[in-house]
């Protein structure tokens, strides 16, 4: 068996999925008989960092920590995975065993230190993994509910979840690994030569190119998709981390900046996020405006003509005399109005010109025939454009 293949999830979706639902449900069970359902207090906030080995996860850690004001260490997945049979899993490139991860993870978030927010690199790697953090989302919303109108609903806060993806290509990956593995040996020759300061961890697939890129491989197969695939659910950040460490830091400023995405709960905003933002729309908007105009123009020529004809002529007699107020309302029958688009040429041209237009279509019935024998009335049908201009009137003190 090839060292990618010790996970011990199994290839088949649905098997996963069903894997992770019995996982989920023995560690959880065993918790909540354990500790008691009323002291599964997790973290409000979850900050959970991914991306290929040596994207830069543990030196960005507490550059996040910073950004966001959290105070906790961060959780290492791989530190708290320090058992014999762990360390020789994770020295052959492969992974732990899923159930053993979640375990000793929901364990450490329940210390009191991680009440308000906890930082964890490493977690989740497996698509098992994944399913078993959407089952804890779905757990933490039930605590919440169950304990909303008692004394303890302070300790069942809205969880929010965010998923912060750091990106680097395969050789960039190895290079990385590399490169941490001659770090720590340069260090720890030194430590071991002055006695001074403590030794880091050397890992074997620090050293091992093969190794190395396995490590990539692994992620590549089994924890990459598996992470992307939570961008449906909670708050996803995907970082591009192939870039010198200020501007990854920058990067991750920026994504982690827009604070609605980071208050709302990530469900909340993600039914939201499709709704532009006001400032986008602005800026988008002259342009779009300029692009229509210039269509107008180039598609129906004749009908512009005629729109710019009827707000020289008909229209801006009437609007200089409201100068004053900013507010004109004209209402007319004008049949060129019947075409959609004469509608829409006028609004734009308007818009372009520093006014704001809005048009309403009143339809009135007019009787025109009455049938003596049968008493019907005969109708013809109005149209009636009332057409409201607005802007800025003159500074002309009144009164
Ligand atoms: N943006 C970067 N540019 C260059 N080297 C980096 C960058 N980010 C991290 N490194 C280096 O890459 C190596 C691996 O980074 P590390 O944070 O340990 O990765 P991870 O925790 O994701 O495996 C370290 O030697 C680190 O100094």
């Amino acid at each position: 068996m090839k060292p990618s293949q010790t996970a011990q999830s199994p290839s088949n979706p649905d098997l996963e999925i069903k894997d992770a639902q019995l996982i989920f449900n023995r560690v959880w069970k065993e918790l909540d008989e354990e500790i008691g359902r009323e002291n599964l207090r997790f973290p409000k906030e979850l900050i959970l960092l991914g991306g290929a080995p040596g994207s830069g996860k543990g030196t960005n850690t507490a550059f996040i920590c910073e950004v966001r004001g959290i105070s906790s260490p961060p959780i290492v997945i791989s530190q708290l995975l320090d058992s014999p049979d762990a360390r020789k899993i994770k020295a052959n490139g492969g992974m732990v065993g899923d159930e053993e991860v979640l375990r000793l993870l929901l364990r450490e978030l329940l210390k009191p230190e991680f009440r308000d927010s906890a930082v964890l690199d490493g977690f989740p790697r497996t698509t098992v993994q994944v399913e078993c953090l959407k089952m804890f989302y779905d757990q933490m919303i039930s605590l919440r509910r169950e304990f909303s109108n008692t004394g303890q609903a302070h300790f069942f806060r809205q969880p929010t979840f965010h998923i912060i993806l750091l990106f680097v290509d395969e050789s960039e990956s190895i290079a990385r690994q590399l490169k941490r593995g001659r770090e720590a040996q340069a260090h720890n020759a030194e430590v071991r030569q002055s006695g001074v300061g403590e030794l880091e961890e050397e890992r074997a697939t620090d050293f091992d190119p093969a190794l190395a890129r396995n490590r990539y491989r692994t992620f590549k197969e089994k924890t990459y998709g598996a992470l992307v695939s939570l961008k449906q659910i909670f708050h996803y950040h995907f970082i591009n981390a192939q870039a010198p460490i200020e501007i990854v830091q920058r990067n991750i400023i920026n994504e982690l900046e827009y604070q609605s995405s980071l208050e709302l709960d990530p469900r909340t905003f993600d039914t939201m996020r499709h709704i532009p933002l006001a400032d986008e729309i602005v800026l988008n908007a002259r342009q779009e405006l300029v692009n229509r105009l210039d269509g107008y123009q180039v598609e129906h020529p004749e009908l512009m003509q005629a729109v710019v004809d009827f707000i020289q002529g008909k229209m801006m007699p009437v609007i200089k005399r409201y100068a004053i107020s900013g507010r004109t309302m004209i209402n007319t029958e004008e049949p060129l109005f019947t075409d959609p688009v004469a509608i829409a040429i006028l609004i734009d041209i308007f818009s372009e010109r520093g006014f704001r237009a809005s048009v309403d279509i009143h339809i009135q019935d007019i009787p025109e025939r009455f049938d003596l024998e049968t008493g019907l009335i005969e109708t013809r049908s109005k149209r009636v454009y009332r057409i409201l201009v607005l802007f800025n009137g003159s500074k002309i003190r009144r009164g």
